[in-house]
C-alpha cells in the first residue's frame, strides 16, 4: 500500500480540531476517588440511587455481550440487570470495557476496513476529492490535521469521517472504491444498534426510571438531529522524520456520550489509569473496546468516567513499518436533548447536547463554531 505522506504546508493550527475530544478544557471532575461518593439523596425529577461503590479495578474488563448479543432473537429480561450492572461498575471506574459477543459480523468489520485501505491507498490528490467540507463533518482529513493535545504536532494519522445525513453521492469514492459506502453505512447501522442496546442496559444500571424515554432521546442517529459519527482512522507507517512529540493519536477524552471501537491486530492504544499510568489496551480477537466519554460523565455528574487514552508510535522497527487502522464509532443524544444531571444535584447547569458540542468547540477553537465541523 502506498500512502501520501500528507500536505503539511496545508496544515493549519487554528482550524485543527480533535478526533472526538478536547483535552484542554477544565473537565469534569474524573479522579476515580470522587466518582464514588456521590449525594445519594433523592431530588430533582429523575432521582436515581447511586448505590454500591464500585471496586476500582485499574484494568479493562472484558464483558460478555452474548445475553444483549445483536444476534440473539429472544432475550432474556433476567439477563440483563446483571449485565447493566457489570457494565455501570466498569464505567464507573476505569471508563473503559471490551465487549465480547456483541453481534457486530467480524465479516462486516473487515469488509470495511478493507474497503478504506483501498481507499487510503489512493494518491492524495485523488483523497483530496472527498475532503470533508469546512462546513461538514462527512469526508476525508489528511494526515496530521488533527492534533488532539496542544502540547503535541499533528497526529500521524488520517481519518474518514462517515455522516449519513451530510455524505452527498459525491462525498464518496464511488468510482474508485465502489464498496465502500455501502460496507461503512452497513456498519454504522450496526453501531447504531449495538450502541442503542449498551445505552439500554447503561441506563438500568444507573437506575434510570423511564429507561424508554431515556433510549428515545438517541432515535435520530443518523440523521442531521442528532450528531453521531463514525471514523475509519488510518495509521500509516511511521514517515522517515518524526516530529519531537508526535505520536499516532495524542491524549484526549471523547467528547461525546458512548464510543464503540473496533481496532486491528495491530496495537498502540493506552488508556489512563486511576493512579494517572497509560496502561496498554490491546487488540482482543472478536471484541470491541466500548468507553465512556466527556458528555456521559457530565450527563451522570461525574459517576461514569471518561478516560484519558492515546496511541502511541510503534517501538520495534517492524511496527513502525506497520498501517494502523481502527473504526470509532462517536454516538451522542439528539442534538435538542437537555444534559441535565441525571441524579437531580445540578452538579452541572443544563445544556443542550448540540449546544454542548458547539461550546467545547469554541472554546478550543477560538469561535469555529460549527458543530458540523467536529462533531465526535
Ligand atoms: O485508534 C484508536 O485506537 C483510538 C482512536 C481514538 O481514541 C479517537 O479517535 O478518539
Ligand atoms: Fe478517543
Amino acid at each position: 500500500m502506498t500512502v501520501s505522506s500528507g500536505d503539511k504546508s496545508t496544515f493549519d493550527p487554528q482550524s485543527t480540531f480533535s478526533c472526538s475530544h478536547e483535552p484542554l478544557l477544565p473537565r469534569p471532575d474524573s479522579s476515580c476517588r470522587n466518582r464514588m461518593d456521590k449525594d445519594t439523596e433523592e431530588h430533582g425529577p429523575v432521582p436515581i440511587h447511586w448505590d454500591a461503590t464500585p471496586e476500582d479495578h485499574g484494568h479493562i474488563p472484558i464483558i460478555d455481550f452474548s445475553s444483549y448479543s445483536l444476534l440473539k432473537g429472544a432475550v432474556d429480561e433476567d439477563e440483563l440487570q446483571p449485565l447493566a450492572t457489570q457494565l455501570v461498575q466498569a464505567f464507573s471506574t476505569v471508563g473503559f470495557v471490551y465487549l465480547r459477543n456483541h453481534g457486530i459480523p467480524a465479516a462486516l468489520v473487515s469488509r470495511t476496513f478493507e474497503a478504506a485501505d483501498k481507499f487510503f491507498a489512493l494518491p492524495e490528490e485523488v483523497k483530496t476529492k472527498f475532503s470533508r467540507p469546512a462546513d461538514k463533518s462527512h469526508g476525508w482529513v489528511c494526515l496530521e490535521r488533527e492534533r488532539v493535545t496542544m502540547e503535541r504536532p499533528g497526529d500521524l494519522k488520517e481519518a474518514f469521517n462517515v455522516r449519513p445525513p451530510q455524505a452527498t453521492e459525491k462525498l464518496w469514492p464511488s468510482e474508485e472504491v465502489p464498496e465502500f459506502q455501502q460496507a461503512s453505512l452497513q456498519l454504522y447501522d450496526k453501531c447504531r444498534q449495538l450502541s442503542l442496546r449498551i445505552i439500554e442496559l447503561m441506563a438500568r444500571g444507573l437506575n434510570i426510571q423511564d429507561v424508554s424515554n431515556f433510549l428515545s432521546l438517541h432515535d435520530k442517529i443518523g440523521t442531521a438531529a442528532n450528531g453521531t459519527m463514525m471514523r475509519i482512522l488510518h495509521y500509516p507507517p511511521l514517515p522517515e522524520r518524526v516530529k519531537p512529540g508526535q505520536i499516532r493519536c495524542g491524549e484526549h477524552t471523547d467528547y461525546g456520550e458512548i464510543t464503540i471501537l473496533f481496532q486491528d491486530a495491530v496495537g498502540g492504544l493506552e488508556v489512563q489509569s486511576c493512579e494517572g499510568k497509560y496502561v496498554p489496551a490491546p487488540p482482543i480477537p472478536d471484541t470491541v473496546v466500548v468507553n465512556i466519554g466527556d458528555l456521559m460523565q457530565r450527563w451522570t455528574a461525574d459517576k461514569l468516567a471518561s478516560t484519558m487514552h492515546r496511541v502511541l508510535l510503534p517501538e520495534t522497527e517492524e511496527g513502525q513499518k506497520s498501517h494502523r487502522r481502527s473504526i470509532a464509532f462517536f454516538v451522542h443524544p439528539n442534538k435538542d436533548t437537555t444534559i441535565a444531571s441525571l441524579d437531580g444535584s445540578n452538579k452541572y447547569p443544563p445544556i443542550k447536547a448540540g449546544e454542548y458540542l458547539d461550546e467545547r468547540l469554541t472554546s478550543t477553537y477560538g469561535g469555529r463554531k460549527s458543530e458540523e465541523k467536529t462533531v465526535n
